[in-house]
Parts: C-alpha cells; structure tokens; sequence
C-alpha cells in the first residue's frame, strides 16, 4: 500500500480527519440501526423521541458523509497538484544524463499516465479508509449485539481477503506486464507524432508500424486489460457471495438452531445489508490502489520520489544562483564522459579534454559526424558531469554547490533547441525595445513581433526559428555563447552574416564564443579551431595553418 504511505505522508491531518469522520460516520450509522431494530422489535410502536433521535442521527449521518466527501475533494486536488509540481520539479532537476537514458517516453509517461493512475488511486483510498472506519463503527454495534457472531462475520472476511490474495497474485503480475506494454505504446506512439510525415509517405512503412509495432503492443494492452478487469471482478462478486452466504445464514440456518435471539439476529441482517455497499467499495478500490503502486514504482525508477512534503521540495527563491556577468578563465582539466552500449560490449568515450578558454575568443569546434562535439558541449556548459578530471572556474574547482551557477555563464542553442513561446525569466523593462532591434538584425521584423513577452508566433521555418532562439540567447546576455551547428539551417545570405558580423560582434562584447560548425569556408573567423576526433582533441597546433591555406 505505497499509495496509503504517499497519501499520509503528503497530507497527515486531512488523512487523520477523513478516518475520524469515517468512523463518526459509522457510529451513526450504527445508531441508525440500533434504532430500526428498536423499531422494528417493538413492532414499530416507538415514542416521538426514537423518531426525532432517527431523524437527528439520519441528518448527522448525511453531514458526515458530505463533510467527508468534501474533505476528500481537497485532500485529492492538494496531492495530485503537489505530486505533479513535485515530479515537474525534480525532473527538471535530475541530471540530464540520466533523463537521456530512460528516454523521453518514459517521462512522459511518469507524467501523464501514470501520474493519472496514481491520482486515481489517491481518489480512491481516502474513501477507502472511511468505508473501513464506518464497517469498523459498525462491526462495535454489532459485537454489543453478539460477539461470537461478530467473529463469524469477522471470518467471513478474513475468508474473502484470503481468497482475494490468491486470486489477485496473477492479476498484480499482469498489471506489472501491462504497465511495462504501455511503456512500449508510449515509445511507438511518439513514432506515429514525430514520424508522420514518413509514414504517409511510405505505405508499407505505415502498414508495418501500424500492424507490427502499434497493433501488437496496443493487443497486448487490451488482452492483459480484459484478464485482470475479469480477475477483479470474480473477486468483487466473491465479496458479494460471502456477504450473501453469511445473510443466508442469518436468515434459515442460525434462526432453526436457536443460539442467537431474534433481535440480534434482525440487527445483524440490517447491519449485513447496510455493510455491502461500504465492503463492497473497499474491494473494488484494492485493484485501483494496485495499479498505483505500480506506477508509483515507475516512478521510482526514474530516480523520482513523490514521498516526502511538497514545502520540502518547494523552491527557495534565495536558493536563486550567483549569475555572474564576466569571468576570467574557464578551464575543461582532463575531462571525460562515456556512452556505454547495452546491446554490445563496446562504449564511447570522449576525452579527457584539456581545453581553455578566455573572454573575447570566438572558438570554433569541429569534426566529423559522431566525434564527440555535442558531448564535448554538454560537458563543457556542465550539462554533463565529468566522470573523471574538473572544470575550474577562474581557477575554482566547480563543485556540486557552484554547477548551478556555474551554469549561467552560458547561452546556448543546441542542433535540438527548444523555443518557449514566451520569453520565459527575460521578460524586463528594457527588454521588448531590446527584441525589437534583435528582431531586425535576425530579419525577422516582419514576421514576428512581441506582445506582452510573448512571441506573436514560432510557427515558422526551421532556420527562422533558429533565429528566435539565437535572438532568446542575446537577451539572455551571458558571457560564454554556444551554437551546436547554428548555421546548419541558414541561407547562404545570413550564414555569411552570422560568421562575419554576428560573431566577430559578440567577440568584440567581449564574449567568449564556441561554434560547433561544418562550414570549413567560415572556419577563417575562428581564433582557434578544435578538432574532435573519435572523442579525442586533435592536437590543434596543424589546424590554423591549414584553416588559413584555405581562406587564403
Ligand atoms: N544519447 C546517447 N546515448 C548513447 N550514445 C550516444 C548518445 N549521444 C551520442 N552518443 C555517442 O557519442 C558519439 C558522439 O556523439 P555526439 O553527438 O557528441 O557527436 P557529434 O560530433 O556532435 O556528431 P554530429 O556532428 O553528427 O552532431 C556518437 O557517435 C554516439 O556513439
């Protein structure tokens, strides 16, 4: 019951008052009983004061009911909303690595489903705890009327959760498989968003991913579905069976052997009858509650927690980092990252890296496909943490205290940058007069415009979103800038400008610029070229001379 554990630890005195009010709940209802078994022994010729008792307990009962569905509301929306902002929060910082590794299915799916089911499951469990404080209210009136039939009862129960176990065992395995086939559905799907244009492209590629990917993986789905909703229910029925089973004995078996009198036996068969609906909901509520279990493991896997208090998690604004607007030396001292290969022995390693870099240079990075740039990126602006050597900054080892801000000497736009929609964290004073003159070194002036720090559109080619970005990276102002491939997606035109005046004008700032870059006629610009080669530097004293043959 890890959803249980979640639920009161995220909220421990709603928890404490939704049991309180179950249990109140059930005491009046018990009082309810007590008095229809009054009535109904005296042959219904009771006094006005059982009526108005009847009446007081009926009204008491129902505001128990609804102060505790509304105590339950809260109780939902709070965790779900905390669990959400929780997950958001500690994806965003879990190392990106490790994200890379699980893949971004599997986060989106942490996200979305699972994080659904799990809400499901906290729907489910405060009224789960309620049925059982009211069954136990119950089960108090019941022992005063007769004890040894109250452990009759209790048997029966015992008997049906016995019987529940071992019929749930192969359900609770299915809903792992089942969980882990939607896994897989997830990945597809993302193939059938991304890849659309190339399976209405090629009918035999959309026959194959519909038939063997998606169709495969979705009947798995469906057929594990179809056997534990069948398992839950036998098991659901099985409750309804015992319930009548033990009726059926109060009624024709117990009255013929005498043991019991009759006002205890009607008591039993009224408090049997008004127990179904809450067993009955504690049992249909287990296979929900299981299924939250599971994809709170999922979770799990991930690295994530949901467990501790939100507050806990929250984000301190004076954990703001130092962001600093120069620095002296950024140096990369024996650097290493690998990619290890599950499928072969094989890995790939890039460095160590010994590398330098000063305010004021414009550093161009290259080699050819798979050499290790975009690794060497992400390792040298602390995307990636070292496995082996350190980054000094201004001489200081950057530790895990300093990384954050170490960080925010970048500005970056990867080959597979993201463009927010809004000028997220940029938005000041003087920025929409900054956006409008960048708008219009970046040729964008007539496309897009800015209102209220957002951006009119980004609905636009590649290479002009690519301007955008870059455009987000000069308001960003920060005193090392990285372009992964920038031009990649430029007309010849503006290539020409983003190598000959962009970037001798962030130089000339004073900015130290890195660019990962496969157009050799450009490589002139650069003050220093580095050559990666099979994740190693090129020792870079042959490049610049030959660089400088060919601009010649
Ligand atoms: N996410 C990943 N998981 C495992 N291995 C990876 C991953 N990304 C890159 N690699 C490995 O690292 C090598 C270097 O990749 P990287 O993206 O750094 O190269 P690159 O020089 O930027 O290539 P390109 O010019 O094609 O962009 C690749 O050949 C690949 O073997």
């Amino acid at each position: 019951m890890k959803s249980l554990v979640l639920l009161f630890r995220t909220s421990p005195t709603s928890i404490i008052l939704v049991t309180l009010c179950g249990l109140l709940s059930g005491a009046s209802s018990a009082g309810l009983i007590a008095l229809i078994n009054q009535a109904l022994a005296s042959q219904f010729s009771v006094g006005p004061r059982v009526a108005l008792g009847f009446a007081g307990l009926a009204v008491l009962t129902l505001l128990l009911r609804f102060g505790t569905q509304a105590l339950i509301n809260r109780l939902n929306g709070d965790a779900l909303f905390e669990m959400r902002m929780k997950l958001c929060r500690q994806i965003v910082a879990t190392p990106l690595r490790r994200l890379e590794e699980h893949g971004i299915p599997s986060v989106m799916a942490v996200l979305t489903e699972d994080l659904f089911v799990i809400g499901a499951a906290l729907g489910v469990l405060p009224r789960f705890l309620s049925n059982i404080a009211i069954a136990l209210s119950c089960f108090v009136y019941l022992a005063w009327l007769s004890w040894p039939m109250l452990l009759g009862l209790l048997g029966i129960i015992a008997l049906s959760a016995v019987g529940f176990r071992l019929l749930s065992r192969g359900a609770s395995l299915d809903l792992q498989r089942q969980r882990e086939h939607q896994g897989t559905l997830y990945r597809q799907l993302r193939g059938l968003t991304e890849g659309i244009k190339e399976l209405k492209l090629h009918h035999d590629r959309r026959a194959a991913f519909l038939t063997e990917e998606v169709e495969s993986t979705a009947w798995r789905v469906r057929t594990l579905q179809i056997r534990i909703g069948d398992v839950f229910a036998v098991t659901g029925s099985l409750g309804m069976l015992l319930s009548f089973a033990f009726l059926g004995t109060l009624i024709f078996v117990l009255p013929g052997l005498g043991w019991v009198e009759t006002p205890a036996l009607v008591g039993y068969c009224i408090a049997a009858l008004y127990l179904q609906q809450p067993l009955q909901a504690v049992m249909e509520a287990l296979p929900i509650l299981s299924r939250g279990d599971i994809s709170l493991m999922k979770i799990q896997e991930l690295g994530l927690t949901l467990s501790s208090s939100i507050t806990a998690a929250k984000e301190n604004p004076e954990a703001r980092p130092l962001i600093r607007d120069s620095f002296q030396t950024v140096e990369l001292a024996g650097v290493t990252h690998t990619y290890y290969r599950e499928q072969s022995d094989g890995h790939f390693i890039v460095g160590p890296i010994h590398l330098r870099l000063h305010p004021g240079e414009l550093v161009f990075l290259v080699g050819g496909n798979g050499s290790g740039k975009t690794t060497l990126a992400k390792l040298l602006t602390g995307l990636y943490q070292p496995e082996e050597g350190q980054i000094l900054m201004d001489g200081q080892p950057v530790t895990a205290a300093t990384q954050e801000s170490y960080r925010q000497l970048f500005s970056a736009v990867f080959a597979d940058f993201y463009l927010f929609e809004r000028l997220l964290g940029l938005v000041g004073e003087q920025t929409t007069s900054q956006v409008q003159s960048y708008l219009s070194l970046l040729q964008l002036s007539r496309k897009v415009r800015m209102e209220s720090g957002v951006l009119s559109t980004t609905e636009l080619s590649q290479g002009q979103r690519k301007r955008l970005a870059l455009l987000t990276a000069y308001l960003e102002d920060r005193p090392i800038y990285l372009f992964d491939e920038w031009a990649a997606d430029q007309d010849p035109a503006f290539k020409d400008v983003f190598y000959t005046k962009l970037l001798p004008e962030l130089k000339r700032k004073g900015k130290a610029v890195i660019v990962i870059s496969h157009d050799d006629k450009y490589f002139h610009v650069a003050d220093r070229i580095l050559r990666l080669d099979a994740g190693q530097l090129v020792p870079s004293a042959e490049l610049p001379l030959a660089v400088k043959e060919r601009a010649s």
